[in-house]
């Protein structure tokens, strides 16, 4: 089932949570609604459900307008992060709650609805969990039972709102792993909204970056990392190392020393030159573009990072920078900084 948004704007009251956002999502894809808080994520997946309506614009399921159908007849399943269970049901009751539920000739016969949500507790490795209550479990089961429950409907879109927010990073982790493996075994669009930009760059086949209510662009995993469309997404996804430079007559300059622009350009005045911290070389002070102090050298498991000072537009700024596996670096020392990978973007970018 393909997803459309067209246009979609919603306004609380004065404040625009989202600002005419169009996105198309292929039948089967699994796109990763990604941004900080407060981007609109959750209110453009709460349309794309049907618990809230947009001001203007439109959603359609398979290129039919899917606004005037109600949640329940847009087929759809959801797990939010904190989505309760059933506390006073048993986990197969939970599961079959929304096939117990249904109404004449959609209702199945009580053996056919056990043995699909016996298929189902297997399909999430939970069967064994089968006549525990939620209290019972933890919270990385909790969810694979919420995920079955969502999938019990055999929805055709499955919506996924922070579904592993809660649980600790190695969970988070594997069950990461294990919803990509599940969305290939099934007939579904996925959309999932996180702020963890590790979870979405792992596990979408496409990512949208979202900031302030509009989409900063879509790409898949390697798209939004390699080449951001704009300072926000650099900014935003993966560690971003910004030095200030200036554009003077179309050409790049830090201090006198010109660098190469790359094609994405930016106007005439200061700049920022956005780079990764493991795009950065160590140099000597007087052969580099950028250089300063040395404030502080960190270790963390396999990676060293140093904090150096820099100057400037407005003063000294500190940046941080990956230090290279033969590097020896001295809190108080100068070095020289070499960005080899860059993207340069206007100062108010
Ligand atoms: N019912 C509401 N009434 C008023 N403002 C709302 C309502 N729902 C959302 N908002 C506002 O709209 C903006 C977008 O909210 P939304 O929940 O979509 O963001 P989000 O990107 O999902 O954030 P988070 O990651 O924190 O969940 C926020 O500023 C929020 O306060």
């Amino acid at each position: 089932m393909t997803i459309d948004v067209i246009g979609v704007s919603k306004r609380f009251k004065s404040f625009t949570a989202l600002d005419n956002v169009s996105l198309h999502v292929r039948s089967g894809e699994l796109v990763a609604l990604l941004g900080p808080s407060g981007s609109g994520k959750t209110t453009l997946l709460r349309i794309i459900a049907g618990l809230d309506w947009p001001d203007e614009g439109e959603v359609q399921f398979d290129g039919v307008n899917a606004l005037d159908r109600s949640v329940r007849d847009r087929n759809v399943g959801f797990v939010f992060q904190h989505y309760a269970l059933f506390r006073h049901m048993s986990v197969f009751e939970n599961v079959a709650f929304g096939l117990r539920v249904r109404k004449g000739a959609d209702k199945l016969p009580e053996a056919a609805i056990r043995e699909k949500v016996n298929e189902l507790l297997h399909l999430v490795q939970i069967d064994w969990l089968a006549d525990r209550y939620p209290g019972q479990l933890s919270g990385g089961q909790r969810q694979r039972v919420a995920l079955a429950r969502a999938l019990a409907i055999s929805p055709r879109v499955l919506l996924l709102d922070e579904p592993f927010g809660a649980l600790d990073a190695k969970v988070r982790k594997e069950l990461r792993r294990w919803l990509r493996h599940l969305h290939e075994e099934l007939p579904v669009t996925s959309l999932l909204v996180t702020h963890d930009q590790e979870e979405a760059l792992e596990l979408a086949d496409r990512v949208v970056v979202m900031g302030h209510g509009k989409i900063e662009q879509v790409g898949t995993p390697n798209e939004v990392y390699d080449h951001p469309a704009t300072a926000f997404v650099h900014d935003f996804i993966g560690e971003t190392l910004a030095l200030p430079a200036q554009v003077r007559s179309g050409r790049l300059f830090v201090g006198e020393r010109a660098l190469t622009l790359d094609s994405q350009g930016a106007a005439d005045g200061p700049a920022r030159l956005l780079t990764r911290p493991h795009d950065v070389e160590f140099a000597a002070p007087d052969e580099a573009p950028f250089s300063g102090r040395v404030l502080a050298v960190r270790t963390y498991g396999p990676l060293r990072r140093a904090d150096i000072e820099i100057a400037g537009e407005n003063g000294p700024v500190v940046v941080e920078a990956a230090i290279p596996h033969n590097e020896v670096l001295a809190t108080g020392g100068r070095v020289g900084l070499l960005p080899r990978r860059y993207r340069v973007f206007g100062a108010s970018a």
